[in-house]
């Protein structure tokens, strides 16, 4: 399909690449993926597998060097897509010297779309006065009035990289709640990058996961569920698995415990179990670590 017949997406990309020096390593290589509109989609990948780059090539704050990327059918960076889009990066660039309704009445210059209610709910959630400085806010208090902004736009698209790290608990579970609000209620794509597995497995419902900039998943989180088996079994039944994607296995005296992408049914006397999202991402993610450690071995 293409075109007009194309499903929207929220991000797609064709052969993207990128990387920071002309002669540098690639951050990201040869990356093709859909992430269909309406999802909250959970950005996984290993510390430096691409994850921000990837954010900041969505958001426009970085060109492509092969390859392409699109948000919401857009050029990312173009007066479209940063009308419709909102990219909340790790260091926040908020004015210090500026109150958080200076910030606001910013957000309401700056934006052709401007929900001030909207954004006043965010920051009032978080017990921020209107009238407080940013430079005397706390990280995480500054996190949500970045988020304020964010979303003050009334983004169809919203970029978060990383958003929750300075964030305690009981906020991360306050912010959660009003991502998942602004995607139930007004159908917001959200991507959310983030290490913090459980955390994700609530919330999003599609998973892309990077390893060593490229694209090792790009897929429906309940698909990934429901195709993903953690078995227990003797050593000796090893060979039953072939056929199947064996993503880790650990053998422990006779005994062999596998999590397998299965393809059909899995013959033997295993005992199965479904594993959870968070299981499944872990073990993918292992695997690319084990992965690099065998090839660097090898080199
Ligand atoms: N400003 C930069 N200049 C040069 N190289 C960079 C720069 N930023 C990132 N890189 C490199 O690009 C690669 C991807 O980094 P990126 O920050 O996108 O990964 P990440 O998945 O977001 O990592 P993390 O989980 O640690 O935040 C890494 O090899 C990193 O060293």
């Amino acid at each position: 399909m293409t075109g007009a017949d194309a499903p929207a997406a929220a991000l797609r990309a064709t052969g993207l690449g990128f990387r920071y020096r002309a002669r540098g390593g690639w951050a990201l290589r040869d990356c093709g993926f859909t992430v269909p509109r309406g999802r909250i989609t959970a950005l996984v990948g290993r510390n430096g597998a691409g994850k921000s780059t990837l954010l900041h090539l969505a958001g426009g704050l970085l060109r492509p060097r092969t390859g392409e990327i699109r948000v919401l059918d857009a050029v990312p960076g173009t007066p479209e897509a940063r009308a419709r889009v909102a990219l909340l990066t790790q260091d926040k660039p908020l004015y210090p010297r500026f109150t958080v309704a200076d910030t606001l009445l910013m957000g309401r210059r700056l934006n052709t779309v401007w929900d001030q209610a909207a954004a006043e709910a965010v920051v009032r959630e978080g017990r921020i006065g209107l009238g407080a400085h940013v430079g005397e806010l706390s990280p995480g208090q500054r996190t949500r009035v970045a988020l304020a902004l964010a979303l003050g736009k009334r983004p169809e698209l919203l970029l978060l990289d990383e958003p929750m790290a300075d964030l305690d608990p009981v906020v991360r579970g306050e912010i959660m709640a009003a991502l998942m609000t602004e995607a139930a209620e007004r159908g917001t794509s959200i991507v959310l990058s983030s290490h913090v597995l459980p955390e994700l497995e609530q919330t999003c419902d599609w998973v892309l996961m990077l390893r060593e900039g490229r694209v090792e998943i790009s897929e429906d989180a309940d698909t990934l569920r429901e195709e993903h088996r953690l078995l227990t079994g003797r050593a000796d039944l090893r060979g039953s698995l072939d056929g199947h994607t064996v993503v880790t296995e650990r053998t422990a005296g006779r005994q062999l415990t596998a999590l397998v992408r299965a393809r059909g049914p899995v013959d033997g006397d295993w005992h199965v179990e479904r594993p959870s999202l968070e299981a499944v991402l872990v073990a993918h993610l292992q695997a690319a670590g084990a992965t690099t450690a065998a090839e660097e071995a090898a080199a």
